[in-house]
């Protein structure tokens, strides 16, 4: 900030600057503009404009209504005692607001032991009054399978095993005719599942195109990989070291069991599957996941 000279301090008038400050009905939003497209979510940004045009109600459709279950014996409600041998369901929570971040209405179907029949009777109770089952845990590639199996009891299995990591095991389906969206066990492969996978099904639910794809930035350091899958990794905004652009850095430590950074991740960093080598510096494909999954 600086103090403005003498010669400014005095108000100015000529035609052209005062011209510039009125502000003309319909300058905005000229009658038949359309200011937002079918499909849209209505955040703060969407309602101000709403607003400004007086409008009273508009069409909107129904947030998809969403059933969630943790499946596994060593699971239990966090906060609580632990026992050997036991771990607290993190998977469930994440998943609950990951949903209601991009917009869904969840329904809470607790921690299921793992048996089918159990798992079964909370998936079918829940199918005729939601619009998209998810499960975590419980399907894995061998002998412990359960979802896979109900599915193929209850419904149709579209897909199960992806050529991507973390999130190999990830399904879909249906139950009864409720889509069903079977998410791995394994708390990275589950947040990767919902942030390429989960998002794309409510978008779907919702008739609108899926948001948060195709962004670009150069990566900080170089990356390997091998070909025919997807990698995802945890990353998160920087400067370059000139200060003068953003960068993307891969953060350590990603096995997929491991939690910790993606309380520090701004970002999901993808690699295709034919990308093998990936210099510094060169674009790659980022998902926004900073304060959870927005739609
Ligand atoms: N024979 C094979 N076994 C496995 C394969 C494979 O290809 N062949 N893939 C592995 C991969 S990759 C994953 S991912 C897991 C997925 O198995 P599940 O979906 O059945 O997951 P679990 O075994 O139940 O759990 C894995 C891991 O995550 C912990 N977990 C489970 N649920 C939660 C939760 N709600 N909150 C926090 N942590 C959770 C669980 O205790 C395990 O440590 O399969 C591999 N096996
Ligand atoms: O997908 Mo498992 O997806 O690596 O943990």
């Amino acid at each position: 900030m600086r103090p403005l000279p003498d010669d400014e301090r005095e108000p100015r008038c000529c035609r052209t600057i005062c011209r510039a400050h009125i502000r003309r009905i319909g300058e905005d939003v000229v009658r038949g503009t359309p200011v937002l497209k079918a499909g849209s979510r209505i955040g703060p940004g969407q309602l101000a404009p709403l607003t400004a045009l007086g409008l009273r109600s508009v069409l909107v459709v129904p947030r998809p209504r969403v059933a969630l279950l943790s499946t596994g014996n060593e699971l239990v409600e966090s906060p609580g005692a632990l026992e050997a041998g036991l771990i607290y369901d993190s998977n469930r929570p994440m998943l609950s607001r990951m949903l209601q971040a991009a917009g869904a209405v969840v329904t809470d179907l607790g921690i299921a032991k793992d048996d089918p029949a159990a798992i079964a009777a909370r998936l079918v109770g829940a199918a005729s009054d939601h619009d998209l089952l998810i499960s975590s845990g419980g399907a894995p590639v061998g002998f412990a399978d359960h979802l896979t199996q109900i599915i193929s009891r209850r419904g149709y299995l579209e897909f199960w095993r992806l050529a991507m990591r973390p999130g190999k095991p990830i399904g879909f389906g249906d139950v009864d005719d409720c889509p069903t969206l079977l998410q791995p066990g394994n708390p990275l492969a589950a947040a990767a599942g919902f942030a390429l996978i989960g998002r794309a099904i409510l978008a779907r639910l919702e008739s609108r195109p899926p948001a948060g794809t195709g962004w670009r930035l150069p990566v900080a350091t170089s990356l390997s990989k091998p070909a025919g899958r997807t990698q995802i990794l945890l990353g998160r905004l920087c400067h370059d070291p000139s200060g003068r652009s953003t960068v993307v850095e891969p953060l350590p430590d990603q096995g997929s069991a491991s939690l910790r950074y993606l309380a520090l991740a701004d970002v999901m960093i993808l690699l295709h599957s034919e990308q093998t080598v990936i210099n510094g510096s060169d674009p790659v494909e980022i998902v926004p996941v900073r304060q959870g999954f927005p739609a």
